[in-house]
């Protein structure tokens, strides 16, 4: 364990912390969030996806999203995997940063399981960005049973920190960056760069 680092423990949001403003590009209340990216195992189209879609909130900043647990999310028999639960947080919580800012990267994730959750379950999820402090976006969300406000299946935390494009060139596989459009150049360059 020599060269592990230590593992931060505290995402709480310094209490002098920014408030949220919405970014002015960002969907109007009501309207549907655009997914992170078409491979998105969150909110992608694609298989293996859990299909989240999430709408823009009243207040403009905070994000709804919608969960239907299939057969295919199972852990336990009949039961949501928790891991799907925490998938299903990481992406909302990413999507509420995006009326924020631009891109970031889960950084660390807390997520509290209070109720089992049955297949055939439509979760509902609030979600929203608390604070900002420079590079770090702090956000929360609560998942509900059947309804928005309904009994409380789940709630989480999360710290995003900011990243710029070159994360992902430097990162990715190569042949998605290509697919999205980068070129090869673009990619060694950034890898070039690091
Ligand atoms: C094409 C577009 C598509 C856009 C697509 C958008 C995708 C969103 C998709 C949904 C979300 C995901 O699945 S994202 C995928 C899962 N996440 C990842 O793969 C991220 C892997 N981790 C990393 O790449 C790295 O660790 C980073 C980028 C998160 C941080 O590295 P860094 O940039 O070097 O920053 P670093 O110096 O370590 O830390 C900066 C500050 O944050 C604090 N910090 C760092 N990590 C933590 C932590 N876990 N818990 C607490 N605090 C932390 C540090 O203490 C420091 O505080 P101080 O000293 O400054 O106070």
């Amino acid at each position: 364990m020599g060269n592990v680092p230590r593992v931060p423990i505290s995402i709480e949001p310094p209490a002098d912390a920014e408030a949220p403003q919405r970014h002015p590009k960002a969907p109007a209340p009501g309207e549907p969030t655009a997914a992170h990216y078409e491979g998105c195992r969150g909110c992608g189209d694609v298989p293996g996806s859990l299909r989240i879609r999430s709408w823009v909130g009243d207040d403009g900043v905070s994000v709804h999203s919608r969960f239907d647990v299939l057969a295919e999310h199972q852990g336990a028999p009949g039961l949501l995997h928790g891991g799907m639960l925490m998938t299903a947080f990481d992406d909302a919580l990413g999507t509420a940063y995006t009326q924020i800012a631009r891109s970031a990267v889960t950084a660390r994730l807390e997520t509290d399981f209070r109720r089992p959750v049955p297949v055939g379950t439509t979760l509902w999820l609030r979600s929203r960005v608390d604070a900002i402090v420079d590079r770090k976006i702090f956000t929360s969300g609560v998942a509900f049973l059947g309804e928005l406000d309904g009994e409380v299946a789940g709630t989480a935390r999360a710290l995003f920190l900011k990243v710029g494009v070159e994360h992902f060139l430097r990162h990715g596989r190569p042949e998605d960056l290509e697919a999205l459009g980068a070129s090869r150049e673009v990619i060694e360059a950034a890898r070039a760069a690091r």
